[in-house]
C-alpha cells in the first residue's frame, strides 16, 4: 500500500532537516508497523499524516514552551510512547534537546531501541517503566541510571492517546518539574475532558489549560494540542 503523500512535497517542506531521518521510520514503520502491531491496519497508507506530520505539530508549540520554563537546559519526557508517538518525531525535530521515552511494554521498548539504533537519534534515552515508577523521589531502583543525578521532574511532559485527562493528570503532572508543562495532542473532546478532570487537575497542581488549533500542514485537517502548567 503506497502512502496517500508519498509523492508530496509536504513531508520535506514541514520537517526539514528531520526529514531524512523521520523517511527512514516511515519506511521502517511502512514495512514492519503492522506485523508488529505498532500501528492498525487502516493507518498504512496514512502514515506520514496520522502519525509523523500529526506528532510534528507539537514542535513549534515545544519551541514556545521551552522557551517559558525555567530550566536551563530543559528535559523533554514522552510518557506512553507505544511505537514513538511523538516522541521519536520530536527528537529528531529537535536534536539538542534531551528526550527520555517512558514506555513500560517490552516489545514496544524493543522497536523503540531499533528506532533510536536506526536513525541515530543521540538524544533519546528509552526508559522502560510504567510512568508512576518516574516520579522524582519514588524512581525505580531499576531505572534510576537512566535518568539524570538529582532527577526534579521533567520540564516538559508530552504524550499522545495515554489516557482523558482524568487519568492522565495523576499519571504524569507528578513526573513534571515545579513549572513545568505538559504539552500534549488531545482530540476535539479536549474541553470535555477538562471540565471532567477540574478536581484532579486542582488536586495535582495542573493550572492554566490552554487549548491551540494546531496545524498540521497544507490542507491536511489540524490537530489540538493542549497546554497546561504545574504550579
Ligand atoms: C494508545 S497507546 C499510544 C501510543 C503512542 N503515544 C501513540 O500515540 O501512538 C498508549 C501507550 O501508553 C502506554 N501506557 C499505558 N499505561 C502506561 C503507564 N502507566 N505509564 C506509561 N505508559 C503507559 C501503553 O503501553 C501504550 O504504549
Amino acid at each position: 500500500m503506497t502512502d496517500q503523500l508519498a509523492h508530496s512535497d509536504l513531508p520535506r517542506e514541514i520537517l526539514g532537516d528531520a526529514y531524512e531521518k523521520l523517511a527512514l521510520f516511515h519506511k521502517k514503520l511502512e514495512e514492519e508497523g503492522e506485523p508488529r502491531g505498532i500501528i492498525g491496519p487502516r493507518d498504512v497508507d496514512i502514515i506520514w499524516e496520522r502519525h509523523i506530520l500529526n506528532s510534528a505539530a507539537l514542535v513549534p508549540f515545544l519551541l514556545e514552551e521551552m522557551d517559558d520554563v525555567r530550566s536551563v537546559k530543559p528535559i523533554i519526557g514522552d510518557i506512553g510512547s507505544g511505537g514513538g508517538f511523538p516522541g521519536i518525531i520530536v527528537a529528531a525535530c529537535l536534536p539538542d534537546v534531551p528526550l527520555y521515552l517512558v514506555e513500560p511494554m517490552e516489545r514496544r521498548v524493543e522497536w523503540l531501541h531499533e528506532v533510536v539504533d536506526e536513525l541515530d537519534l543521540k538524544n533519546v534515552t528509552l526508559v522502560r517503566a510504567r510512568a508512576q515508577e518516574v516520579v522524582p523521589g519514588k524512581v525505580a531502583e531499576h531505572i534510576k541510571s537512566l535518568l539524570p543525578k538529582h532527577f526534579k521532574g521533567f520540564d516538559i511532559v508530552t504524550c499522545r492517546a495515554v489516557a482523558p485527562m482524568t487519568k492522565l493528570t495523576g499519571m504524569v503532572f507528578p513526573l513534571i518539574a515545579p513549572s513545568g508543562k505538559l504539552v500534549t495532542l488531545k482530540g476535539r473532546s479536549v474541553e470535555t475532558e477538562l471540565e471532567k478532570a477540574a478536581k484532579e487537575m486542582k488536586k495535582y497542581g495542573a493550572v492554566s489549560p490552554v487549548v491551540y488549533e494546531a496545524p498540521v500542514g497544507g490542507d491536511l485537517e489540524s490537530t489540538r494540542v493542549l497546554v497546561v502548567e504545574k504550579k
